[in-house]
């Protein structure tokens, strides 16, 4: 009967503790530990178990994606090529292979990822393994066991053993009763693919650990992400990556989104370059956990105007796709990014003509 009252005393302490969280640490109901795993009791609410002189140890999930392979190499020279694991459960090419450490790991397997933390030592923790918005659509089981489940895994170990954890957020995170032109950092969020409810629950998980455990938790809201080596892995932006190939290669473009259909975009090193910030950024800047970050919102009418002053002879045509169409006309059209900018100085470099010329530049 004391422990009851005492665990209810510790929860509704907790509850009542304003932003920071600070002290939670020393919450007796860690001991009790509601975790099915366990979480250590004694974990630092700050997360970070290097010394600030040491570079962290760093693995990536999901890293053969359309991101990883870019995060990996901004990261690598800037904390060491040994210092950071790409890992995945594809095969890697040779020259990803050949550039660093690489691991098979599937976050579905706890006890695996759980090895890998333990024998690399990892400090901090990119989790970027997840079905995206039309392929979860196509295969629901999946996307849950892999967005959810998986997430499940890679936050306990987390906690466990005390990682700063990135977890990427989407404007797929928000819904069609989300204000839409801006959408704010703090709003209704009902999307309706198995993709944005799994971030949604990923970020109030996260921030749920943050708050109960004291896990060093950080998340970013991405655009559609536009990058010239490395593949989209079946999304709703999409379009505005294939369309450079298609220009290049063919000179003819079919759209399957709507000409007037506006969604927020980003250049692949500007949503590096904020990934990075925000995991260096000091644990009192961050006001928040999971903020919007934004660079430019286009239609893919306004992205064929800009592509043909490069390809002036490309020919398009639209042909509307309509379970993408369904998730673009749910998803944000702007995205207020204030609070980023404020708290941590974010900025992007890339607007749409430094965009597309950059994309040219880098494909030939
Ligand atoms: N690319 C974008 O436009 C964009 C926008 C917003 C958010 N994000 C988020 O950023 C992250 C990275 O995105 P991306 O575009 O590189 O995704 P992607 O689809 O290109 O890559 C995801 C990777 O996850 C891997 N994966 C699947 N199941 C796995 C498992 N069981 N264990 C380990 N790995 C597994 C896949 O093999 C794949 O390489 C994702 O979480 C995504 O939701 C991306
Ligand atoms: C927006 C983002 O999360 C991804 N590119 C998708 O379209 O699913």
């Amino acid at each position: 009967m004391a422990i009851v009252k005492n665990v209810s005393r510790a929860v509704s302490q907790l509850l009542q503790s304003s932003g920071c969280g600070c002290g939670i640490s020393t919450v007796p109901v860690r001991c009790i530990g509601v975790s099915p795993r366990q979480v250590a009791s004694d974990a630092s609410f700050h997360s970070v178990s290097f010394s600030e002189s040491d570079h962290p140890r760093v693995l990536i999930t999901g890293g053969l994606g359309q991101l990883g392979v870019g995060l990996a190499k901004l990261l690598r020279k800037r904390f060491g090529k040994n210092n950071v694991i790409l890992s995945d459960i594809r095969k890697p090419a040779d020259n990803i292979f050949y550039s660093g450490p690489f691991i098979y790991a599937d976050i579905l397997d706890y006890k695996n990822l759980r090895e890998i933390v333990v024998n690399n030592r990892i400090t901090w923790l990119f989790h970027y393994s997840a079905l995206l918005s039309a392929v979860g659509e196509a295969n629901v089981p999946l996307a849950r066991a892999v967005n959810i489940t998986g997430l499940h895994n890679v936050l306990d170990i987390a906690a466990e053993h005390n990682l700063r954890l990135f977890v990427p957020s989407t404007i797929g995170a928000f819904g069609p009763t989300s204000p839409r032109d801006p959408t704010p950092d703090l709003c209704i969020q009902r999307p309706r693919t198995i993709y944005g409810v799994s971030k949604v629950h990923a970020e109030l998980m996260g921030e749920y650990y943050h708050y109960r455990y004291g896990l060093d938790f950080r998340c970013l809201r991405y655009p559609g992400v536009i990058s010239a080596d490395s593949q989209p892995g079946g999304g709703t932006t999409d379009y505005a990556v294939q369309i450079f190939h298609d220009a290049i290669k063919t000179g003819k473009f079919q759209c399957n989104l709507k000409p007037d259909t506006r969604l927020p975009m980003m250049y692949i090193d500007d949503c590096l370059k904020a990934t990075l910030e925000v995991m260096e950024a000091p644990a009192e800047a961050l006001s928040m956990r999971t903020y919007n970050i934004s660079a430019m919102s286009f239609t893919p009418e306004e992205l064929v105007q800009e592509v043909q002053k490069h390809v002036p002879e490309l020919q398009v045509t639209f042909n509307v796709d309509e379970v993408r169409q369904a998730i673009a006309d749910s998803w944000p059209m702007n995205f207020d990014d204030r609070n980023a900018r404020r708290d941590w100085g974010w900025k992007h470099d890339y607007d749409l003509p430094e965009l597309v010329a950059t994309m040219f530049s880098f494909l030939g």
